[in-house]
């Protein structure tokens, strides 16, 4: 279970002063609505480890995270586009997801594994910019998932897509969510893609998440 407690946050410069209580579930999507200024990326920067609390904590499983840096932190993070070095291979992209020291025959397995996974085997030596936002979106996604870290951070994932790809997409968000365990939490402002696969709702508001179901 991931728990966020009591952590409190303010901008340099800024009046609010944020404070975030919260939890999310394995295997669940945890939704974060708000109006755009209200501290929906200053949560995910959090979450992340790239902007520092005043106080509080990041409890997974009874460890807390807040004294990680980013890079050391159980966290995956995949935004609305520009996910992919475009001018990689999509299985190169989905590589990068891997450590460094992996031998070439488990980072093809890998990486074959994960592009069948979300849909698009034998799309691999295919140029990432030749690749539709939908299949981007699923490269980034396989990479994710060679990461395999349990928190994954989504911030307007589906908002870049045509209606057909996006309802494909966060259908294949919440399979994957659900296979891997994964404590997902979707930043959106799309009430339809809130209500299509989040088990619950937060809204942010004056600083404060509010339980909305
Ligand atoms: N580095 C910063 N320094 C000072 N203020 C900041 C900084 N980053 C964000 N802010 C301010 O903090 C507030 C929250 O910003 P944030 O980007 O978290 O909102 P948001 O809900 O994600 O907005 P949107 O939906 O438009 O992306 C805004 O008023 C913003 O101007």
């Amino acid at each position: 279970m991931l728990r966020v407690e009591d952590l409190s946050f303010a901008h340099a410069g800024q009046a609010t002063r944020y404070r975030f209580e919260m939890a999310a579930a394995p295997g669940e999507i945890t939704a974060i609505s708000g109006a755009s200024g209200s501290g929906k990326s200053t949560l995910l920067d959090l979450l992340a480890g790239f902007l520092t609390p005043l106080s509080g904590r990041i409890d997974l499983d009874g460890t807390d995270l807040v004294p990680l840096p980013p890079e050391s932190r159980p966290v995956s993070l995949l935004l609305q586009s520009d996910n992919l070095f475009d001018h990689l291979t999509a299985s190169r992209n989905v590589a990068l997801g891997l450590p460094s020291g992996a031998g070439k025959g488990a980072v093809v397995q890998a990486v074959e594994t994960a592009l069948s996974e979300v849909g698009l085997a034998g799309l691999g030596q295919q140029t990432a910019s030749t690749l539709s936002g939908g299949q981007k979106q699923r490269v980034a996604l396989a990479r994710t998932l060679v990461r395999n870290r349990p928190i994954v951070l989504l911030d307007e994932p589906f908002s870049a897509l045509d209606d057909k790809a996006r309802t494909a997409t966060r259908e294949l968000v919440k399979a994957l969510t659900i296979a891997h365990d994964w404590h997902t939490i979707l930043v959106s402002h799309h009430m339809d893609d809130i209500t299509a696969i989040a088990s619950r709702r937060y809204r942010l508001e004056a600083g404060e998440l509010v339980v909305e179901g």
